[in-house]
């Protein structure tokens, strides 16, 4: 196909995703499976497009004074991609499966590109509901915040210290992806996505297969460093899903105590068993949930960490997820901010005096935050906050601390200040 015509594709996509309320995933396969004749780099180009397009939705729709699939598109080539409007001309030629030529109106509104005058949600591409919750936060910093988080993300690679000495010698074997080191979390390589928004096929490397990465955001690398779990402890990863945290701990632990890893979807657990396998993890059962049961009732009282990787509207993964911020309502916060309290109740009761839980979101929302742990340490007197100094305190993690939000029970990570997903994470102990 050519570059013209992948633009027409993703127009055609993304109005397939507006009339019918989709996914963008499930739109592009659909419109894979009805045009065979696209290759596999025609589909990713395609994706890549779709996916810029959903980042600046609101933002070029601004510019071009249209909110409409082709709007969004062109709009998106302008304040994305950088195209001037010569550019972006040449390929709406309106030939053969190219999209029709700009009219005078277009061309004008791509030349002056103007955002001034754009409100804070415009400006930096969110839906305009949200915006008290991440002024909270933010204040000052919304509108580059949020323009950090509209951006593309890098493609992270966390060492996997159970199968590689360090991380120079999973650097150096493999030189032809291009990777450097991550400059905060001291486990990570980054591979800069290419100009269409692809990266290498790191999940057919040898060293990946035999264990020796994991595909991992720097940031989520972090929190889980902060967790501070050691060698001998006892630990429940209470929400491990596909087991990303599960696997770092592991690697912290060099395999020596407990990790129990559970969640409420036994769906969401499976994957976990062959990475564990592929990672060299010898240190975790898989506690898998039947019939509602409670999988770690046996635990209660014995743990030194209980690790709570809560479910939340995941708005720090933006970047990676940019379909997800324009369908997220206000429903599902209440909804995730319910599941948080269930689950940090379940955790409060697994802890043993001295112990633990390590809270963590991938959210900038203080709502998700902060205040969960304010409602929870008033529903539990025995746990308090674990200072910053103590949790920056971690042996080869000091210089977090320029880098970090702090914030009332804990540290939040976000894409302009630290080049990460949006995350937050807090430790509270008890007595
Ligand atoms: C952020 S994801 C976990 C990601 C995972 N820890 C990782 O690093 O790959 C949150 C998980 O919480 C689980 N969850 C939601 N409510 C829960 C509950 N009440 N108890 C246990 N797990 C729960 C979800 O099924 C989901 O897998």
């Amino acid at each position: 196909m050519t570059p013209a015509a992948r633009i027409s594709a993703a127009i055609e996509v993304l109005a397939d995703i507006d009339a019918r309320r989709r996914p963008a995933s499930d739109a592009l396969k659909d419109w894979g499976l009805s045009h065979r004749f696209a290759g596999s780099k025609d589909r990713a180009a395609i994706a890549s497009l779709v996916y810029d397009a959903l980042r600046r939705k609101a933002s070029a729709g601004w510019i071009m004074g249209d909110n409409a699939p082709r709007a969004v598109v062109l709009g998106m080539l302008r304040l994305q991609r950088g195209l001037n409007v010569d550019a972006i001309a040449a390929l709406c030629s309106g030939e053969r499966f190219a999209p029709e030529p700009l009219s005078a109106n277009e061309r004008e509104r791509l030349d002056k590109a103007d955002l001034s005058g754009a409100p804070p949600h415009i400006a930096g591409d969110f839906p305009d509901w949200i915006e008290p919750f991440l002024q909270r936060l933010l204040g000052d910093d919304l509108v580059p915040e949020m323009q950090a988080l509209a951006t593309r993300a890098p493609l992270d690679l966390r060492v996997n210290t159970l199968k590689v000495s360090s991380r120079e010698e999973a650097h150096d074997a493999l030189p032809h992806l291009g990777a450097v080191e991550t400059p905060l979390s001291p486990l990570g390589l980054r591979i800069m996505p290419g100009e269409d928004g692809r990266g290498p096929a790191v999940q057919s490397e040898p060293e990946f297969l035999k264990g020796w990465l994991e595909i991992q955001d720097e940031g989520s690398q972090l929190v889980a460093l902060l967790s501070g779990a050691e060698p001998g402890e006892q630990v429940v990863d209470l929400c491990a899903g596909g087991g990303g945290k599960t696997l770092a701990l592991a690697a912290m632990m060099e395999n020596h105590g407990q990790i129990y890893a559970t969640d409420n979807d036994a769906r969401r657990l499976a994957p976990i068993h062959e990475r564990l396998t592929r990672a060299g993890v010898r240190n975790v059962q898989v506690r898998t949930p039947r019939n509602k049961a409670d999988a770690v009732s046996d635990l209660d009282g014995r743990i030194d960490c209980v690790l709570v990787d809560a479910p939340c509207t995941g708005v720090g993964t933006w970047r990676r997820n940019p379909d997800a911020k324009w369908r997220l309502r206000p429903g599902s916060l209440e909804t995730r901010r319910k599941e948080q309290a269930t689950v940090l109740d379940r955790a409060a009761r697994l802890v043993k005096p001295g112990g633990r839980i390590v809270y963590i979101t991938c959210s900038i929302l203080p709502e998700e935050n902060d205040d969960a742990l304010s409602s929870f340490v008033e529903r539990h007197e025995g746990f308090r906050p674990v200072s910053h100094e103590e949790l920056l305190g971690k042996p080869g993690l000091g210089f977090l601390k320029n880098a970090t939000r702090r914030t009332a029970y804990g540290l939040q990570l976000t894409p302009q200040q630290t080049g990460t997903d949006g995350f937050f994470v807090a430790v509270l102990r008890k007595a």
